[in-house]
């Protein structure tokens, strides 16, 4: 079977490799012509751990190609797996164009009947809707059937999740295209749940959403234990011992971001919106976690005073680890804040720092390790558990830092052991708020 994936970023990619993995031949296309010459090159644009790898592999044994032609990628394709980006609009909807775009050039281009699955996180109805596209622009006569199959992978543990994913979801009307698909993620095992295509587009927004809700959740309850005194890690562990609730997503902390979480709950807000309804929860998830996102800085200043010229290191820029995706990241906004304040800021990340320079310039300075950004420092922050972040010697606080202030957006590190090693240590929902805190616990720093 000819497999074309639509679209060569972060899903596009994993899922060609992963695909091409399993045996099949795997065209990817996409517009981006640098991207796709970057990747013939043998140059993997996004930093996710194993596929330079699994992408070189399937390149060599001929199995994975990439292109920028239309033509080529949808001519001989049986079956045509959509991952263009669909980003936020203005008013936080999802804007669909490329999607549109896709569609219009598949139209255009196919030669022979073809299966369609759009695994990008689309508003419900738009499998329906680029169904009529296809038809309306396509040649006549051909069978042209489009199903939603959405994607559920997490940015740097992708390849670990496709072929580990807890369910494949296939929304369908089409017997035919269901089955191909099926049969292309057959080797992997994985459950399928079969569906109608409205459902299985509300399934993916609402597996993030809920997702997300239990974050903000978890976070209010931290800020809660912050002021009460309880021990947010014992609480989450108490939590989580009950299956009904599940042991995952409830690490308190600096709030979520990422391209999916922060654009998939706004989507589904506006889409709530554009329906008349007034979806309460998800305004709550958003705005908490807009607030959780500065909940560090503002403990910051309230124990440091003015920032204005004092150095601060910010550790880890990307928005979770193991990934160099900045999309919504918490450290961003730190940065922002921190440089309003007029702070001097030193910006360390293993793997995050040239996209993080696009944006900053010469406003922020980067350094070439967490040594190098801690050293003379009057604060620090830990914005993303990366393993060598979580792993740093506490004592290399105490001596390379002026003052060994270090504000933990991650829970890092224990509480006692920050103590034994005479840091000044806040985090996010625990017990030990220092003796030199100048406030009174006070409620304006959530
Ligand atoms: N990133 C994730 O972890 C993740 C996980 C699950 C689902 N999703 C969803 O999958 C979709 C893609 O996300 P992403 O993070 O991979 O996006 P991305 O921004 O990394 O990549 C999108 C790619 O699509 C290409 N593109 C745009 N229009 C095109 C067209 N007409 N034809 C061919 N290529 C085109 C772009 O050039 C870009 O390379 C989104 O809907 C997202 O919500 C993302
Ligand atoms: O207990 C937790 C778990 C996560 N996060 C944060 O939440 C964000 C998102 O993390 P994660 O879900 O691991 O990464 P993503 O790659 O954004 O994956 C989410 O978004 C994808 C895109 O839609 C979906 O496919 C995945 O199933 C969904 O987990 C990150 O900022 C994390 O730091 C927390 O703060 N606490």
């Amino acid at each position: 079977m000819n497999i074309t994936i639509a679209g060569a970023g972060y899903v596009g990619l994993v899922t060609s490799a992963c695909l091409a993995e399993i045996g099949h031949i795997v065209i990817c296309f996409d517009k981006d012509t640098e991207k796709i010459e970057d990747l013939n090159r043998g140059w993997c644009p996004i930093f996710e751990p194993g596929l330079q790898e699994m992408i070189s592999r399937n390149m060599g044994e001929e199995r994975l190609f990439f292109t920028d032609q239309a033509n080529l990628a949808y001519e001989d394709a049986d079956c045509i797996l959509i991952t263009v980006g669909t980003p936020q609009r203005a008013d936080g909807s999802a804007d669909t164009t490329n999607i549109d775009q896709a569609a219009l050039d598949i139209a255009e281009n196919i030669q022979k009947d073809v299966a369609v699955a759009i695994k990008s996180t689309v508003p419900i109805g738009t499998n329906e809707r680029i169904e009529a596209v296809i038809l309306d622009n396509a040649m006549p006569g051909l069978t042209v059937e489009v199903i939603s199959n959405p994607e559920f992978l997490r940015e740097g543990s992708g390849i670990y999740d496709t072929f580990h994913g807890d369910r494949i979801v296939i929304g369908s009307s089409h017997e035919r295209a269901a089955r191909i698909v099926e049969e292309i993620y057959q080797p992997l095992a994985i459950p399928v749940l079969h569906t109608d295509p409205r459902s299985a587009e509300m399934i993916k927004y609402a597996s993030n959403t809920f997702l997300a809700a239990k974050i903000s959740f978890i976070n209010e309850i931290a800020n809660l234990c912050d002021l009460s005194g309880a021990n947010i890690e014992d609480v989450s562990t108490g939590m989580g011992m009950d299956k009904r609730i599940g042991n995952q997503f409830l690490n308190a902390g600096i709030g979520y971001g990422g391209s999916c979480f922060p654009k998939d709950t706004q989507a589904l807000e506006q889409m709530a919106r554009q329906n008349d309804y007034d979806f309460k929860i998800l305004r709550a998830v958003r705005e908490v976690n807009d607030r959780q996102k500065q909940t560090l800085y503002r403990k910051a200043k309230n124990l440091a005073g003015n920032l204005s010229g004092k150095r601060t290191a910010v550790l880890g820029l990307s928005f979770k680890p193991n990934t160099d995706d900045i999309r919504e990241a918490p450290s961003l906004d730190l940065i922002r804040d921190l440089l309003d304040e007029g702070a001097d800021v030193v910006v360390y990340d293993p793997v995050a720092m040239e996209k993080v320079q696009r944006l900053f310039g010469d406003k922020i300075s980067y350094a070439s390790s967490i040594d190098e950004a801690i050293e003379r420092a009057e604060l620090a922050f830990i914005v993303t558990e990366w393993k060598e972040i979580k792993e740093f010697s506490l004592s290399k606080y105490r001596e390379s830092m002026k003052t060994p202030l270090l504000f933990d957006g991650r829970n890092c590190y224990s509480v006692k052991e920050t103590e034994k090693h005479g840091i000044q240590y806040v985090s996010v929902g625990r017990p030990g708020v220092p003796d030199t805190y100048t406030g009174s616990r006070p409620t304006d720093a959530f």
